[in-house]
């Protein structure tokens, strides 16, 4: 796996699912970029619908079928909380050319989320090649703390 920086603001980003592994992937995109955002969910985090007035969001209240996607997605993020339709939905994404994301599968994804640390100019990313999230975390607070101290 390699890391890169992507340019996302203005991309088409889809969500499939739209709970809390959701909300994080979400908070943590918005923390460092402006894209445009379609989430399909029967159900919503409150905290994602408080960003639905002032983010560019748009919220399709409906369980994942593939007539819903009209559009190219630059990425997706797929997290609901059922294996098989995060299998399916992903299969049909990647047909369409789009990378993809799956909260509970990672062989079948095509790039991970790593903890970020941004400060000023400085972005420094965290994976464990999925091994380990929460030592990812960790790493990332320590890191966080770290930095702050050489200032
Ligand atoms: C870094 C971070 C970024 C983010 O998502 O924002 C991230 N997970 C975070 C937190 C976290 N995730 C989990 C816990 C509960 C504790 C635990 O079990 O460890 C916590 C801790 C918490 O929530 O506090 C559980 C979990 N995670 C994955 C699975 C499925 C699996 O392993 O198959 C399961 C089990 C699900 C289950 O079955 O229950 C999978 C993935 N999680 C990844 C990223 C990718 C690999 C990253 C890497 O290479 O290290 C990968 C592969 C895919 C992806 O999601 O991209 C973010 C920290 C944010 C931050 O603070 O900065
Ligand atoms: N990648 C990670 O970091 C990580 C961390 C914890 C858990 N997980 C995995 O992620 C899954 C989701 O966790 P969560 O806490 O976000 O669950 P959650 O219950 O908060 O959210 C699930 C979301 O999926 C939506 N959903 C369910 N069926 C759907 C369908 N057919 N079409 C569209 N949307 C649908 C629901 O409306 C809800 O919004 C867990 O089952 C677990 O396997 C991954």
């Amino acid at each position: 796996m390699f890391p890169l920086l992507f340019k996302l603001s203005d991309k088409k980003l889809l969500f499939i699912g739209g709970g809390n592994v959701a909300k994080r992937k979400l908070l943590s995109i918005l923390n460092q970029s402006s894209p445009e955002v379609t989430i399909i969910s029967k159900e919503l985090h409150p905290d994602i619908k408080k960003l639905l007035s002032s983010n560019k969001i748009t919220w399709i209240n409906s369980n994942f079928k593939e007539e819903l996607l009209k559009e190219k997605y630059y990425f997706a993020f797929i997290c609901t909380d059922d294996k098989e339709l995060n299998r399916k939905a992903a299969l049909i994404l990647k047909k369409l050319g789009t990378p993809v994301n799956i909260c509970d599968n990672k062989e079948l994804s095509d790039f991970f989320m790593p903890a970020v640390i941004s400060q000023d100019d400085i972005t420094i990313s965290v994976s464990t090649k999925g091994k380990s999230p929460a030592f990812a975390k960790q790493l990332k607070e320590v890191i966080s703390k770290t930095l702050k101290g050489l200032k």
